[in-house]
């Protein structure tokens, strides 16, 4: 069978992928989320002209001759606004955030006068309008300041808060079931036996849902056994999952059970086995309403097919704006040889060389079991299939974490 070109797989994978339902949150637990529909002002900031500065309301005209004298009728502080009419000749004590008085038009600020009683001496002039900010300066009622698939990072919240919700619309998070599978394998704090190790990766996929903006569930470790593999498998249903995320079995091996398993089950393959490297025995399909994405075992290719398949996956699931994987360019610091028909994903370190140009240096050690070099890796390299041998100095593809 053909290997599938990445690109077709992920446009495979995203195929008729809708985001989930809408629902009301209260803002205090949106940080982080997605929200399902646009959010408007539902009122004008600052709705009043106010003072940007601690100092006195005045009328810029009597100021045109300094140092000059006016009268101090009264006091603004924010939250209480002056209520009377400033004249020629006049000025009200203010300060930051109260609303500019009638008659006032520009902001002296205290540094710049001086005060005896009730006569405040303008020590410099101030062009009109200096300091005052104009009502909806920040934003009109009506605007709408963030888009459907916006995540509410601690920007937009505050946004969404001076916009007056105390609720928003949000999709709910996706909810992803992460299952580990191998005879091999025991949990991180587990003695392993002789021939065991522990279990790594379903952490690390439950991390990335949870960065994503899902809602993750390990399911354990399942023995490699159709029966064991098959009762995760109706856990996922059961729960409801959006996603079930299965970990190793994915391969050719007499013990890679998985996709039987989902397919006695009543899975649908999309597709399996993917022209990348790491990831090539990655699947996809959809058992009922569950979509399923099938990872290979080891830990590097769980992780990085995690980080180009899941992540946008997940994006479509909330129905977020960015989703396209972003590439730079970067200079590389060491050879590399021809590549295969596989698209390549080096792990590599990147830093700014003195003249601030991008410079990437793929480690030497790129097994696909090597955990250590993609924890220390600041991004990948991304080679096409059939690339030419590069020397230090040529310009690459490269993708951060
Ligand atoms: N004859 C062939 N053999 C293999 C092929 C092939 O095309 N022909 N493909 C290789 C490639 S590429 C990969 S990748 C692996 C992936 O195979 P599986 O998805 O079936 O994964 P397993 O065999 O179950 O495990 C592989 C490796 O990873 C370890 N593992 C599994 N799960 C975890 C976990 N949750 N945490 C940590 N480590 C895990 C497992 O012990 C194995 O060492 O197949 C190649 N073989
Ligand atoms: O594709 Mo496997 O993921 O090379 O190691």
């Amino acid at each position: 069978m053909d290997l599938i070109p990445v690109a077709e797989a992920l446009q495979r994978l995203l195929e008729g992928v809708g985001p989930t339902r809408a629902e009301r949150v209260p803002l205090a637990e949106a940080g982080g989320r997605t929200l399902a529909s646009d959010l408007a002002a539902t009122r004008t900031q600052p709705p009043f002209s106010a003072s940007a500065m601690d100092g006195y309301a005045v009328r810029a005209g009597d100021l045109a001759n300094i140092p000059c004298d006016l009268k101090v009728i009264g006091e603004a502080p924010a939250g209480h606004g002056f209520s009377g009419t400033v004249n020629s000749g006049e000025a009200v004590r203010i300060f930051t955030g109260a609303p500019l008085p009638q008659g006032a038009d520009t902001i002296l600020i205290q540094e710049n006068a001086e005060r005896a009683g009730d006569v405040m001496t303008a020590k410099q002039g101030a062009a009109l309008g200096t300091y005052v900010r104009p009502a909806g300066l920040d934003f009109d009622k009506g605007d709408v300041l963030l888009k459907a698939g916006a995540i509410l990072d601690y920007r937009a919240l505050a946004l969404a808060a001076a916009m007056n919700h105390a609720q928003v619309s949000l999709r709910r998070r996706p909810r992803v079931a992460v299952l580990a599978t191998g005879d091999e394998l025991v949990e991180p704090g587990e003695e392993p036996g002789p021939d065991q190790i522990v279990a790594s990766n379903q952490y690390g996929i439950a991390a990335l849902v949870e960065a994503c903006g899902g809602e993750a569930r390990r399911l354990g470790i399942s023995r490699d056994s159709q029966t064991e593999i098959a009762g995760h498998v109706r856990e996922a249903l059961s729960w409801n999952a959006d996603v079930l995320v299965t970990l190793g079995g994915a391969s050719v091996g007499d013990h890679d059970l998985v996709q039987a398993t989902l397919g006695n089950e009543g899975m649908e393959l999309s597709f399996w086995r993917i022209a990348m490297r790491p990831g090539k025995p990655l699947m996809a399909g959809h058992l009922g309403p569950m979509r399923v994405l099938g990872l290979p075992g080891n830990p590097v290719s769980s992780l990085v097919c995690g980080h180009l398949f899941l992540r946008p996956l997940l994006a479509a699931l909330l129905g977020r704006l960015e989703k396209a994987e972003r590439q730079e360019q970067a200079i590389l610091a060491a050879p590399l040889a021809e590549n295969d028909r596989r698209q390549d994903y080096l792990r590599a370190r990147l830093h700014h060389d003195e003249a601030g140009v991008l410079v990437a240096t793929p480690f030497v050690q790129q097994d696909s079991s090597v955990l250590s070099c993609l924890a220390a890796a600041d991004g990948l390299i991304v080679r096409a299939p059939h690339a030419p041998a590069l020397k230090a100095g040529d310009t690459v593809a490269v993708i951060r974490f």
